[in-house]
């Protein structure tokens, strides 16, 4: 359904056909729209645009519309067969897009009859708060596509920036070793609440793991399991906390399986009063959850300062952030600041991760990536990217000038 989204196009004047596949689910969204509908009418001194919303359980109601948002879960296999059934469904000139937090998007246009009409449109958690939009164009979105995504993306108010297609375009792509790196820091001995203040002290919105509760704990770990990180298709024969060649963390998937997925479960790497409360709360059960493991595993827990913290985290997001540029899935370092900006609650007056390592200097990112990685030889996201040494080589030039220094060759 995508009820933040239904909101995020009401409240500007778009009219919605919002559907769902099931009518419990249906009657429980549609509450929740209103109700959110309603209190941002109250707060503007406005009435709630109610009549421009349309409820549906039926496909066959989208047949006339001129863009269709599709906001099912992360299941590729499902997605598929929504775009397959759309495009049979919708006029031939519907703009068909996709909100995924990262799933191949040309994938999906290759299961309709008009590749160049379709484009990502990934909203931020929660999406009728978070200012970001990212435009995914794939190889065959058309320019056309991609200007009417973007210019449907300025009328809902949003800061919307085009990406190219990759697993987790920018957004997500930098916060997959963010994460990984925050689960290390729990194996090592800190604990969620010590690294989220750590976090918020630098001034991020949320630290790591109160964001993820925010945005669910099961996207994650469904990305994971498709990844053959974790699952059934796990090789039996990895060492213990390697997976595919390199460290790796599993206590992301422990929490998981007890069927904690963060704030609309009530529980999560915190706890909450009930399900889809706000009001994160430490939470003991997951302090003993680290002990055992730790015991299990034979780690001696240590103390971690939040100097490293931070800069464990921050500068792997930088890092992530060059080989995105070198991988032109960014046109620009200011475009990956505008997206933690705006998507994640980076702190803005830091500038955004890439704008920040140019400010500690890229000489000292260098070295701390460095010292990192050669502490930490299995985990690759902590190598230092050839670009990020390039431009170090070059003498640090300032962020504007740094695209001279990559190959030009994309379509972004
Ligand atoms: C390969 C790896 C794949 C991993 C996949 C992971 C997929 C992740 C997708 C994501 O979307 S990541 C999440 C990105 N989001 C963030 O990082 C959010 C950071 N936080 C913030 O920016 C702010 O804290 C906030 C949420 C905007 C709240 O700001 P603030 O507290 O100043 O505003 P309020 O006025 O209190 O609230 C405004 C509005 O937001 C709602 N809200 C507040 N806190 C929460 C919360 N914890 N959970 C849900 N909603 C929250 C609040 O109810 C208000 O709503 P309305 O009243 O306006 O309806």
């Amino acid at each position: 359904m995508g009820r933040g989204i239904a909101v995020s196009l009401a409240r500007v004047g778009i009219s919605v056909i919002a559907l769902e596949s099931d009518k419990k689910l249906l009657e429980v969204s549609k509450q929740m729209i209103i109700n959110m509908l309603e209190r941002d009418a109250k707060r503007r001194g406005v009435s709630a645009p109610l009549d421009l919303l349309k409820f549906t359980l039926s496909l066959q109601d989208l047949k006339d519309v001129d863009l269709v948002i599709e906001a099912v879960f992360e299941d590729m296999a499902l997605k598929r067969q929504i775009f397959q059934d759309l495009s049979n469904v919708c006029g031939p000139t519907t703009l068909l897009s996709t909100n995924t937090s990262g799933l191949d998007v040309d994938a999906l246009a290759g299961m309709t009859d008009r590749p160049h009409l379709v484009a990502g449109m990934h909203f931020f958690s929660p999406a009728h708060v978070m200012k970001l939009l990212e435009v995914v164009c794939g190889p065959r979105s058309s320019s056309e596509t991609i200007a009417t995504v973007m210019s449907l993306g300025k009328r809902m108010g949003k800061v919307s920036v085009v990406v190219g297609n990759c697993p987790g375009f920018v957004g997500n792509r930098m916060l997959k070793p963010y994460l990984e790196e925050a689960a290390f820091l729990l194996e090592e001995g800190a604990t969620p609440e010590q690294i989220d203040k750590a976090l918020e002290d630098f001034g991020f919105a949320m630290g790591v793991f109160r964001m993820s509760d925010l945005a669910g704990l099961d996207v994650g770990w469904r990305v994971r399991k498709e990844s053959g990180l974790t699952g059934v298709d796990v090789d039996q024969n990895n060492p213990p906390r390697q997976r595919q060649g390199r460290r790796y963390c599993p206590i992301p998937d422990m929490v998981c399986e007890q069927g904690r997925y963060g704030q609309k479960t009530g529980c999560g790497w915190y706890k909450y009063d009930k399900p889809g409360d706000t009001k994160a709360k430490p939470d003991l059960s997951i302090h003993n959850l680290l002990e055992t493991y730790r015991r299990r595993y034979g780690i001696t827990s240590r103390k971690v300062t939040n100097e490293e913290i931070v800069e464990r985290c921050v500068f792997t997001l930088a890092n992530e952030g060059f080989r995105i540029l070198e991988d032109r899935i960014a046109a620009r370092p200011e475009d990956i600041d505008v997206i933690y900006l705006f998507g994640y609650g980076f702190p803005s007056y830091r500038g955004g991760p890439m704008f920040y390592a140019s400010t500690v200097g890229l000489e000292r990112v260098l070295e701390k990536l460095e010292h990192y990685y050669n502490a930490n030889p299995d985990v690759p996201h902590l190598e230092p990217s050839p670009l990020l040494k390039k431009l170090v080589v070059c003498g640090s030039p300032p962020l504007n000038k740094w695209r001279e220094q990559i190959n030009l060759h994309s379509h972004l």
